[in-house]
């Protein structure tokens, strides 16, 4: 969006003297202001959710508490249904918007999620369209269309919704293709639905995992992760300034499991930022030797360290060019990718992600695989994980490093992960958002992970 009128008041440092403070936003616009700007930051211009939400100088920056909450909640919905807001609109625009239509098309994307999917007045969720139409120099032009075309939608709510798809409207067709070929039409139908719930709020804990499940009221799951339901505030948490947990998700937490017993070894975790899997290997007791080539992500690992009390060597270098002069007894490459398994925390990754994303990391993946191994002592252990739904960056990346570099393969065995077979494919983990489900929808799934075991030649 060009920013003009949806702009929050100015400080009062800006602000020329005698010049009245402008009246603060009723209640609820503000939030609505800022999921305009995030949701267009996303869709128009490709940026990550999260880098939007964290941007200091952004958006949500200057949101209070309850405001940013109910933005959250509505930009998680305008993303996640993203494809059923689309289609809802379509069938109320003859026509694509104006290109000179600024915002607008943010503006209704918003309104309709509230309308089709939160339990706002309509009225409300209308009105307050319509104003942030009217305060943008390109927008306002079609505040009449937006009224009307709101108005429409909230009328026929219950027969559009009764009439969509929502699994394959919200679905990219690349990935449903791709989630077909690999796991068949019922597991791919499953996945896309899995997307539409939040994903519970998963804990790994420092030490005692039992307990901590006691002291926060949270489920043990079998591979030791402890699981809440999604909402409140992280550092709220009993526990969490002592550094008893971390954030990780139940799937996330299992690759760096696959190295065994590391106490005292000498374990490089390459891509190593934000540190859910530094932090694992190092409650472990392994001398950890963390890389990953963006300082400012590396930040996040010095502060969970320093918060969890626990200690690793911190490297920011391209894992590629990375040469310690030592070989280590195992290496963790939790490389980058599509993150395509995620989509369930991350809505936005189905919007923004192509094919020619995957093609492009795995190449990358291949380079920092070859390298990984290059860094490892004979009969070391190597496990290589993504967070990517797609074979070509899992099953398909394991296979070509047996073929091509000097190493065989570990299968690793379901006792491994708390004795869930289903996870075990072929010798290899590959967890999917639809397993481990639960009666609760929000207690239920796993990120979509994939993890190969190795030891050198
Ligand atoms: C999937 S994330 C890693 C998550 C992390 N292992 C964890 O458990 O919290 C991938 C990371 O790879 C890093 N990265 C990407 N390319 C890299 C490279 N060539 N060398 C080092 N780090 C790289 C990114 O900065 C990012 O932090």
């Amino acid at each position: 969006m060009n920013g003009r009128g949806a702009r929050g008041p100015a400080s009062d440092r800006q602000r020329p003297r005698g010049q009245r403070r402008p009246p603060k936003p009723a209640p609820g616009v503000a939030a609505r202001i800022a999921v305009v700007a995030a949701l267009h930051a996303v869709t128009a211009n490709h940026r990550p959710a999260d880098t939007v939400l964290d941007d200091p100088s952004g958006p949500f920056a200057t949101l209070e508490p309850r405001e940013r909450a109910l933005a959250r909640a509505i930009l998680g919905i305008a993303l996640r249904r993203h494809g059923q807001i689309r289609d809802a609109l379509g069938r109320f625009l003859d026509k694509a918007l104006p290109k000179k239509s600024g915002p607008l098309g943010s503006i209704l994307e918003v309104a309709a999620a509230q309308i089709l999917f939160m339990d706002v007045a309509d009225h409300a969720a209308v009105s307050i369209a319509v104003d942030l139409a009217g305060q943008d120099r390109d927008a306002q032009h079609f505040k009449g269309l937006a009224n009307a075309v709101l108005r429409r939608l909230a009328e026929g709510r219950d027969a559009i919704l009764a009439d969509q798809d929502e699994a394959v409207l919200n679905t990219p067709r690349w990935l449903s293709t791709s989630w077909t070929a690999a796991y068949g039409a019922e597991s791919a139908l499953s996945i896309a639905l899995a997307h539409l719930e939040e994903a519970p709020l998963d804990l790994t804990a420092r030490s005692d995992a039992a307990a901590l499940a006691e002291r926060l009221g949270g489920t043990l799951l079998p591979t030791g992760t402890v699981r809440l339901l999604p909402g409140g505030a992280i550092d709220a948490l009993d526990g969490f300034a002592e550094g008893a947990f971390w954030v990780q998700d139940a799937a996330a937490a299992l690759p760096a499991r696959l190295l065994g017993d590391v106490a005292g070894r000498a374990v490089a975790d390459l891509c190593a930022a934000p540190g859910g899997k530094t932090l694992q290997l190092a409650a472990a007791g392994a001398l950890v030797t963390a890389v990953d080539h963006s300082a400012e992500r590396l930040k996040r690992v010095e502060q969970n360290l320093a918060r969890t009390g626990l200690s690793a060597r911190l490297v920011t270098a391209d894992a590629l060019a990375f040469d310690p002069g030592e070989l280590y007894d195992a290496v963790l490459l939790d490389a980058p990718c599509s993150a395509s398994g995620t989509i369930r925390r991350h809505p936005d990754v189905a919007l923004l992600k192509r094919p020619a994303d995957v093609a492009a990391l795995a190449e990358l993946q291949r380079k920092l695989l070859a390298r990984a191994v290059s860094l490892l002592r004979p009969g070391g252990i190597l496990v290589y994980s993504t967070c990517s739904l797609e074979p070509a960056e899992g099953e398909a990346q394991a296979e070509w490093a047996l073929r091509t570099l000097p190493l065989s393969p570990s299968p690793m065995q379901p006792a491994e992960i708390g004795g869930l077979d289903a996870l075990c494919r072929g010798g290899y983990l590959r967890s999917l958002p639809s397993d481990l489900p639960a009666d609760e929808p929000r207690l239920s799934g796993l990120d979509g992970f994939f993890a190969a075991r190795f030891v050198k030649n």
